[in-house]
């Protein structure tokens, strides 16, 4: 089935409690409609009451709560909380009410006290302001050092991947992971596509150089990522440094890389910096004109998602989905 139908319809079958915070923008009102239609999850919109009432008019928004976060009658307990939290790294209750006010602050303290099941945000606010309350107050879950995020890529009439899906790390979150950061990003990844896909996850380490063929520090970066990867995960299919084509393509993966377990057969793409990334999925979005699912974010300790702001209705629904499922 098509991976975005079988998403949507997993969440149906457990639908949960989501908060979207930007209820001034229409394609997420938009998107709070269909989500509730196609019972993918329950709707909290944060915003104005009265231009969301309006909103009303042009949008079925019954089923979908509304709440302002200027008027709401939690705010006090939020702001305590926010307080609670934060008191060691200087917060104040003062400082903590008018944080409060601010739906993405408003939305991150509702996922802490258990009152929604998620978030998603990133419509219209930029990822590090959407992550940064995100990590402040909802944290890393057990375990994990580094939160991370993935795109799952889906590239029409493609070969390469798992049958053109392929899961790109870390496009939105880590500017300049280190080595160590670097393998737990990819630790993270296979075990994203664990929970969306059936078949086995194949990492590459990406570089510009395959197997040695370059020197520099930044290539060393990702040879130091692949030792720690390996020991960390030795039942992981993993491999690097490996360049994107020697990564997907199997006839160049066995002239730059023979024998190597997942060189020409890579699903997921571990990127070596935020630049390469970033960049890397939005051409591939943009010009081979793939469906890019996220960023899916991984290590949280309760499930927080970001869109890119050139978000599409239907991206948005997609990643409530991805949200409830995480919440399970
Ligand atoms: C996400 C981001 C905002 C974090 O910013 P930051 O400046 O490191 O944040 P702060 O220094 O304010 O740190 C806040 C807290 O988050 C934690 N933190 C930061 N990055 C983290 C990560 N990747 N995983 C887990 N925790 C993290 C810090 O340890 C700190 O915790 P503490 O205050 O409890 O000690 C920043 O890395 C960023 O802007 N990334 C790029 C986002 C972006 O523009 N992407 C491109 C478009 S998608
Ligand atoms: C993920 C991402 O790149 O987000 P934006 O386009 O909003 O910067």
């Amino acid at each position: 089935m098509d991976f975005i139908k079988k998403i949507r319809e997993r969440a149906t079958t457990s639908p949960k409690t989501i908060v979207l915070p930007e209820g001034s923008d229409e394609r997420v009102v938009k998107a709070a409609e269909i989500i509730t239609k196609e019972k993918i999850a329950r709707v909290v919109l944060l915003g104005n009451v009265d231009n969301l009432k309006n909103a009303s008019k042009e949008f079925e928004l019954s089923g979908v709560e509304i709440i302002d976060p200027e008027l709401s009658p939690k705010a006090e307990e939020y702001a305590t909380l926010l307080y609670e939290v934060r008191k060691n790294k200087g917060m104040t209750m003062e400082k903590a009410r008018e944080l409060v006010k601010n739906p993405i602050w408003y939305g991150t303290l509702m996922v802490k006290n258990n009152d929604v099941d998620g978030m998603v945000a990133g419509a219209v606010t930029a990822t590090g302001d959407v992550f940064r309350p995100a990590f402040q107050i909802v944290k890393t879950a057990p375990g994990i050092g580094v939160v991370s995020s993935a795109f799952m890529m889906i590239v029409p009439n493609c070969e390469f991947g798992s049958n053109g899906h392929i899961l790109f790390a870390d496009c939105a979150i880590n500017p300049n992971p280190d080595a160590k950061q670097l393998a737990e990003i990819a630790v993270s990844t296979a075990k994203t596509w664990e929970s969306l896909m059936d078949d086995e996850p194949r990492v590459a380490m990406l570089s510009f150089s395959t197997k040695g063929s370059a020197q520099n520090e930044m290539v060393d970066k990702v040879v130091e990522a692949t030792k720690i990867l390996k020991q960390q995960a030795p039942n992981l299919l993993s491999d690097g440094e490996l360049q994107a084509d020697a990564a997907l393509v199997p006839k160049v993966a066995s002239s730059k890389a023979p024998g190597s377990p997942v060189a020409g057969r890579a699903n997921i793409l571990v990127f070596p910096d935020l630049n390469a990334g970033n960049i890397g999925y939005k051409l591939v979005q943009r010009l081979a004109k793939a469906e890019a699912v996220g960023p899916i974010s991984q290590g949280l300790a309760a499930p927080i998602n970001d869109l890119s702001r050139g978000c599409s209705v239907e991206d948005i629904v997609n990643v409530v989905a991805i949200t409830s499922l995480q919440a399970n």
